[in-house]
């Protein structure tokens, strides 16, 4: 590339930087991106890019591969009903220490490692959470053990990150609200939470495939722009499966709340997100109203 078109990249995202100056954004990691530690650490990077712009940048991280491979090297099945982990008294102390002191500290240490500032905050200090059930394949209501929903959010710990200027990295666990005990979030749950409590600018969910996919089997067939009644109807016909429900399910509320925006990018692209936000093409898929 020559000079004067590098010149013109950065010019490209001025008009992206003006608008975005002092705006929140909340990035979901998925733990399906997060395989290889050197995509993770150019994320990490792009997320201290946003906040030297001028961006209060939010992350939300999941984990559950890790989480899966921890259980079984543990010698406990990794099950899911509707897409939840069941998660027995056993399972939540190995949920708990993959996502708090494995995954979570190892993101904020490359942020850190970028000269970027972030705090690694607990879920059960910022989500407060009430247990659910699953629903089975054949549609009943099953317990899952100890697998909440989010039903408030405590902000004095991200107020405080955010006066001092410091990236929030959060993980998907809530404190159960009549006890106190730790519950396990879906991340994507937990993420459009906090996106719905703060009414950021724009919900950003990364995970391992190109966006929303007209067919789930060929990343060729990437959907620009979904409304959110499109969104729907494509859960509806089976269009949408697995792990893209919950992420979904999740823009369409957090858009119904006030969200601005909700993107869906491949995290395994390097800088995606950069120009997902920063260029006039961008590369996922964008959920709009
Ligand atoms: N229509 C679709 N478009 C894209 N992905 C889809 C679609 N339907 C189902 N999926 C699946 O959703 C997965 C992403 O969800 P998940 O594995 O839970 O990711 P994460 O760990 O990032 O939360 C993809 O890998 C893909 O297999
Ligand atoms: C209740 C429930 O299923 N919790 C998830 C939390 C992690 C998560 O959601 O991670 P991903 O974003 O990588 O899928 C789990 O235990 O796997």
């Amino acid at each position: 590339m020559d000079p004067t078109e590098k010149a013109d990249s950065l010019i490209e995202a001025l008009p992206y930087l003006q608008a975005f100056r002092g705006k929140t954004f909340l990035i979901k990691m998925g733990g399906s991106a997060m395989e290889d530690p050197d995509l993770v650490a150019k994320v990490m990077r792009d997320i201290v890019f946003l906040e030297v712009a001028g961006i209060n940048p939010i992350v939300v991280h999941g984990g559950g591969k890790a989480i899966s491979a921890a259980m079984e090297a543990a010698g406990l099945e990794a099950k899911f009903v509707g897409g939840f982990r069941v998660t027995t008294d056993e399972a939540i102390d190995i949920v708990s220490r993959v996502l708090s002191e494995e995954i979570n500290p190892g993101l904020v240490r490359m942020i850190r490692n970028f000269g970027g500032k972030a705090v690694g905050i607990p879920g059960n200090d910022v989500f407060l959470g009430e247990k659910i059930k699953g629903t089975d394949s054949e549609g009943r209501r099953v317990d899952i053990g100890r697998v909440g929903e989010v039903v408030g959010c405590q902000m004095a710990h991200m107020d405080a990150a955010h006066h001092a200027g410091i990236v929030p990295v959060i993980s998907p666990l809530a404190a159960e609200l009549a006890t106190g005990r730790p519950l396990n979030i879906n991340a994507d749950l937990a993420a459009a939470a906090l996106a719905k409590e703060l009414r950021v600018a724009k919900l950003v969910y990364l995970s391992d495939v190109p966006g929303l996919l007209s067919d789930p089997k060929d990343p060729s067939t990437l959907i620009k722009s979904v409304t959110r009644k499109e969104a729907d109807a494509m859960i509806t016909d089976g269009t949408i499966s697995g792990g893209m429900i919950p992420k979904i399910r999740s823009a369409v509320d957090a858009l119904n709340a006030g969200v601005r925006k909700v993107h869906f990018v491949d995290g395994r692209l390097p800088h995606a997100l950069l120009l997902e936000i920063f260029t006039d093409g961008g590369v996922g898929t964008e959920v709009v109203r």
